[in-house]
């Protein structure tokens, strides 16, 4: 398992290209039969990828017999069919974009066939592992056609849906011909977020804005490839093409609407 220290906003200022993708761009977490994992020291998310058939392991970084010994999980099948996850001998069935929460103390996680991102966060507390599907996520229209930001969001895991120590994650979806997400953008300081694009065709990209407001900078992302932003950063994209994306985040709290909206103007 990949590890990446925490970074500072002074550091975005003369930073490279290759140096910006090193810190904040996760690549390759896709491969056949593997769980492909990355630590961050940003509020010590674990961003990962499976493939099945796969079983979670738990690296030695995390000093723990299993990789749930002390955190929780949140898995979203990223794939075009039905993916089953089993958790200590229970298997749970999920349609593409539905989520299942995973609970401090589950023993064994194993993936079946399909693709899946997956998000960790460090718990305090076990919560019921818990499948969330697209109808239980209370799917939000936000947008609009003038925007090219048409898009639904499903939120699964927060604090009306499936409980959690720290984690809050959804789904998503843009509608074809819309290629803006989040914009205008904000920051959170209180919470670490990670954006995993999926549903991009071949050959297409997420231009993903990242850094402090009045500082910004372009990652050039690919399918299936994950963004993290510190609490400093905004994270919003244009893909050229319609995508999905999964958002998850830890950190001082789980208030969705806890964010400090930037104003499009205020951008540099
Ligand atoms: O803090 C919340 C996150 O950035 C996302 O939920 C925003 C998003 O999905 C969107 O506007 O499309
Ligand atoms: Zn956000």
């Amino acid at each position: 398992m990949e590890v990446r220290h925490a970074t500072a906003p002074d550091q975005v200022p003369g930073a490279t290209t290759e140096w910006l993708r090193a810190r904040f761009l996760v690549e390759d977490l896709f491969a056949p039969g593997e769980v492909r994992l990355v630590y961050s020291h940003e509020d010590r998310m674990v961003v990962g990828g499976a493939v099945g058939p796969a079983r979670l392991p738990s690296p030695a970084p995390l000093r723990a017999d299993r990789f749930l010994d002390r955190r929780e999980l949140g898995v979203v099948n990223v794939g075009d069919g039905t993916g089953t996850v089993t958790v200590d001998g229970a298997p749970y069935e999920l349609a593409p974009k539905e989520c299942l929460y995973v609970g401090r103390g589950s023993r064994e996680v194993d993936f079946g066939g399909g693709a899946f991102s997956l998000v960790s966060t460090p718990a305090h507390a076990a919560h019921p592992t818990a499948l969330s599907t697209l109808a239980d996520a209370e799917p939000v229209r936000l947008g609009g056609r003038e925007g090219a930001d048409e898009r639904t969001i499903y939120k699964h895991v927060h604090a009306g849906g499936v409980r959690s120590c720290q984690l809050v994650l959804g789904v998503t979806v843009l509608e074809p011909g819309s290629m803006w997400n989040t914009m205008p953008c904000h920051t959170h300081e209180r919470r670490t977020e990670v954006y995993f694009y999926f549903g991009l065709p071949a050959g297409q990209r997420v231009i993903h804005l990242m850094g402090r407001p009045d500082e910004t900078r372009n990652l050039v992302v690919a399918d299936r490839q994950a963004v993290i932003s510190p609490p400093w950063s905004v994270h919003c994209g244009f893909g050229t093409r319609s995508y999905s994306f999964v958002w998850a985040m830890g950190g001082e709290n789980q208030a969705y609407d806890d964010m400090e909206p930037v104003e499009i103007g205020e951008l540099r």
